[in-house]
């Protein structure tokens, strides 16, 4: 069945799968969004050419809606949704936190949610969307819910009660890498080098890294090996990552990112 598919909250993520369908070759006659804002509603309607529409004719003419407000947001959201929302729709959710059991007790009942965490790399079909179904979404609606997202990327489904710990990895993994390449861009400034060039070899380093860990099958501590000659240069910047304490800060701030998400999902602003 070709779904008409709405996206509810058209901001970075949202507008990042949005562009992401078009590029997967989903006409725009299928899919439509919604903005609160009039020059943002008229700013999508040029880049895409999609119908913005409200989110109550979302809910009435789309088969699927993807939740992408935040959190914070998301109660407002349902109140307005919920009497308008035949029980036969699929809701998709992009909310970080946000249990399933949050839209079942204010959506119609049987609705069925599917709960999902996209990443920004969606923007270049790299993204990767971790999947969960809630207690009335069937395999159709997972099927449904993956023809949407694995053309931007991959896909991988988890139990609910994993997807906090998804958030923090991947949802804002992206964001520990971009911090890297700007730390390490600095550090090569301090060496003497042009920003531009330095930057142009992290990156470069960044996505050869990045390719081999996906391509080559080896463990990451092999191909770390591999770099670090003996009395060489590379051990020598490993000795100060452990010694400030670099595998312990990630190790908390993933934590933290994990504890952020199960505080947003128990309705923390
Ligand atoms: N940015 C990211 O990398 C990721 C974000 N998410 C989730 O996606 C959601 C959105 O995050 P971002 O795109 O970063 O935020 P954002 O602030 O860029 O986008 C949210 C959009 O929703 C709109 N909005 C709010 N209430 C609305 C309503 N009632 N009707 C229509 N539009 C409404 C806002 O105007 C805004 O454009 C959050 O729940 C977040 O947890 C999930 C995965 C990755
Ligand atoms: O920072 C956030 O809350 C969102 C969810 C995952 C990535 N960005």
């Amino acid at each position: 069945m070709q779904q008409r598919v709405a996206v509810l909250g058209t901001g970075k993520i949202g507008e990042a799968l949005l562009s992401g369908m078009i590029r997967a070759g989903w006409s725009t006659d299928d899919l439509m969004c919604t903005a609160r804002r009039a020059e943002r509603a008229e700013a999508l309607r040029a880049r895409y050419g999609v119908e913005v529409v409200s989110n109550i004719e979302a809910a009435k003419a789309a088969d699927t809606l993807i939740l992408a407000v935040k959190p914070q947001d998301m109660s407002t959201l349902l109140e307005e949704l919920s009497p308008h929302l035949p029980a036969d729709r699929l809701v998709i959710s992009a909310a970080a936190g946000v249990p399933s059991a949050f839209f079942e007790e204010r959506l119609p009942a049987g609705v069925p949610v599917v709960r999902v965490m996209p990443n920004t790399p969606v923007l270049v079909d790299e993204g990767m969307s971790v999947i969960s179904g809630g207690s009335h979404a069937t395999e159709d609606h997972l099927l449904r819910a993956e023809a949407i997202f694995k053309p931007v990327g991959k896909t991988l489904r988890v139990p609910e009660s994993q997807q906090d710990a998804a958030t923090a990895l991947s949802g804002s993994g992206p964001a520990y890498f971009y911090y890297l390449v700007e730390a390490m861009t600095d550090a090569g400034i301090l060496l003497g080098l042009p920003r531009d060039k330095a930057h142009d070899l992290i990156v470069q380093a960044a996505i050869g890294a990045a390719v081999m860990l996906r391509d080559s099958g080896e463990h990451p501590v092999k191909l770390r090996e591999a770099v670090t000659s003996p009395a060489g240069t590379t051990i020598s910047a490993i000795r100060e990552l452990e010694k400030h304490g670099v595998r312990a800060a990630l190790i908390a701030a993933l934590e933290a990112a994990r504890d952020r998400s199960r505080e947003l999902g128990t309705g923390h602003s």
